[in-house]
């Protein structure tokens, strides 16, 4: 998986560059600031000294550190937004190329693919989990690099200022480490089960949209209604005791942070009392203890949500690496196509239902310029027949040929450009009539595209309509009715001019007048 993250990343490099260094940067910058505090706390303490004895304290001796502390802050904030800007850059561009070849490596899948997943969760692989995986990735580069640098820097900063104080503080550290992480698991396993009731909202809703039709002629609305209340109420309980949790955690942390903060004031006090420490140092001490344990609750957070995007991460690759078994490009491409296709002793079953054979030893010789129609009872395998022509499934036995030479020879994209399928349901893309017509055939004029719809009888009700071709046609083209979605769908293929053209019921929306002029 790592080496795939850097194939993502290595367009980027220089960006990579600049936000390693701008972390660091900002981090070191960080690192500065209890430093320069401590020398102002210094300066202040030895005017209080010489106030309370009487002597003059020139105030210019603020100016040094004050000087300083502002040039620290400027830095900072100049570092930190070239960091946030470059990793916002660096973060859309990775997961813009890593959809690409999550949605590249998708389509390329055979159907099989397709019969066992379904559209919600690839769908939901391209944007949850992209988005999730992108979300971490920038966190990483963005609080993980500056979170480990001023750790460090703050733990080398607190070990040279005192190293017996250190080791006071670093002694009540494990138990509030251990009991935190025990904490922290117990939420990553809550906020787990919450995201898949999520999930399960989200899909009780989608379903109910999809299929609003069939919902309203059952006027089931109520019923629905009540399902995804309900639904959502267990997601809003289980989300209400993630806040419970959350708060107890915070409050935790919090106090755990004001133990160490305690320990290091009562035990640099002494020290401070005994002379071994000035009241600079020991402020500076407590503002890295503080810097240092926010980087390491960061560095916590960051640990949870890495655990979780590897997740993502590892869904979205296996897709990435998941070659299918017909890649749509490789074979012989024959300089021209007569149409002659014999099914010779062919088997088939479908690779999800292993046991169940749709096709035994089934033989068929179409000559060129024939047509052939095929009856039989529902399930006997006439679709089928269709998909194994079309390459989308392979044979088990027997061999398929077209011209005399086996399918499995033939370039699969060539092949399906010199057939044309309208199958049951045709299905429409949201756009416009010409467009959808024109989606077999992209260079077509539109005059070509006329043609088509006049042979498939389609232009009068597409001229009726008031923006003709330009239509929009909506979701599946849900806004057409049945006959003229058929229609389109015919028109797409002839556009095509396809040498074997295969109908599959692609009339069976059409009135018989129609069917009859057809
Ligand atoms: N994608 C699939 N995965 C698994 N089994 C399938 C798949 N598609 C179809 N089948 C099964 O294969 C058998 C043949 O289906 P097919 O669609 O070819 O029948 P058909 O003759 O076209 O039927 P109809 O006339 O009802 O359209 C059926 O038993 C069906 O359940």
């Amino acid at each position: 998986m790592w080496k795939d993250i850097w194939e993502l990343m290595k367009p980027d490099l220089l960006t990579l560059v600049c936000i390693v260094l701008t972390a660091v940067g900002a981090a070191v910058v960080h690192l500065q600031t209890p430093t320069i505090t401590g020398e102002l706390i210094n300066v202040l303490t030895a005017s209080a000294k010489a106030t309370s004895q009487g002597l003059a304290f020139s105030i210019e001796h603020l100016n040094g550190p004050a000087m300083k502390l502002f040039g620290l802050l400027t830095a900072q904030a100049v570092l930190t937004f070239a960091h946030i800007t470059l990793v916002a850059r660096f973060g859309e561009r990775v997961a813009q190329r890593l959809r690409a070849k999550l949605f590249a490596a998708i389509i390329q899948q055979d159907m099989v693919f397709f019969d066992k997943h379904q559209s919600g969760e690839l769908v939901s692989r391209l944007t949850t989990d992209v988005a999730e995986f992108k979300s971490t990735f920038k966190q990483l580069v963005t609080l993980g690099l500056k979170s480990v640098t001023q750790t460090v820097g703050s733990a080398v900063h607190l070990f040279q200022i005192s190293t017996s104080l250190t080791f006071t503080m670093l002694s009540t550290m494990p138990v509030l480490y251990i009991l935190l992480n025990i904490y922290g698991a117990y939420l990553r396993r809550l906020s787990k089960k919450n995201k898949r009731l999520d999930g399960i909202a989200g899909g009780v809703a989608g379903e109910v949209v999809a299929n609003m039709r069939t919902v309203r002629a059952f006027a089931a609305e109520e019923r629905e209604m009540v399902h995804y209340a309900n639904v959502c109420n267990d997601v809003a309980q289980a989300n209400q005791n993630m806040g419970f949790h959350i708060g107890m955690f915070q409050g935790l942390t919090n106090v755990s942070i004001g133990c160490m903060m305690l320990t290091v004031l009562y035990f640099g006090g002494s020290l401070v009392v005994r002379d071994q420490l000035t009241s600079g140092d020991l402020m500076s001490y407590m503002l890295s203890t503080q810097t240092a344990q926010q980087s390491l609750v960061s560095l916590g957070v960051l640990f949870g949500q890495t655990i979780k995007a590897q997740a993502s991460a590892a869904r979205v690759f296996e897709f990435i690496h998941k070659s299918p078994r017909v890649s749509l490009h490789g074979g012989e491409c024959l300089s021209s196509v007569h149409g002659d296709v014999y099914f010779d002793h062919v088997s088939f079953n479908y690779p999800s239902r292993p046991n169940h054979p749709v096709l035994q030893d089934f033989s068929l010789h179409i000559p060129p310029g024939t047509t052939v129609a095929l009856c039989g009872h529902s399930g006997s395998g006439k679709s089928t027949i269709a998909s194994l022509l079309e390459r989308f499934y392979e044979p088990t036995g027997g061999d398929i040929m077209l011209d005399g030479h086996p399918l499995h020879e033939l370039d699969p994209s060539w092949l399906r450009h010199h057939i044309g399928f309208i199958n049951q349901e045709p299905i429409l893309f949201d756009t416009t009539i010409l467009e959808n017509i024109r989606y077999g055939h992209p260079e077509a004029t539109l005059d070509q595209v006329r043609e088509a719809a006049r042979q498939a009888n389609a232009e009068v009700f597409i001229d009726g309509f008031p923006d003709g071709y330009d239509t929009v046609v909506g979701e599946r083209g849900a806004s057409l009715s049945g006959g003229q979605r058929q229609r389109i769908a015919i028109a797409r293929a002839i556009l095509k001019d396809p040498k074997i053209l295969i109908l599959d019921e692609a009339t069976s929306a059409l009135d018989s007048k129609q069917r009859n002029e057809k």
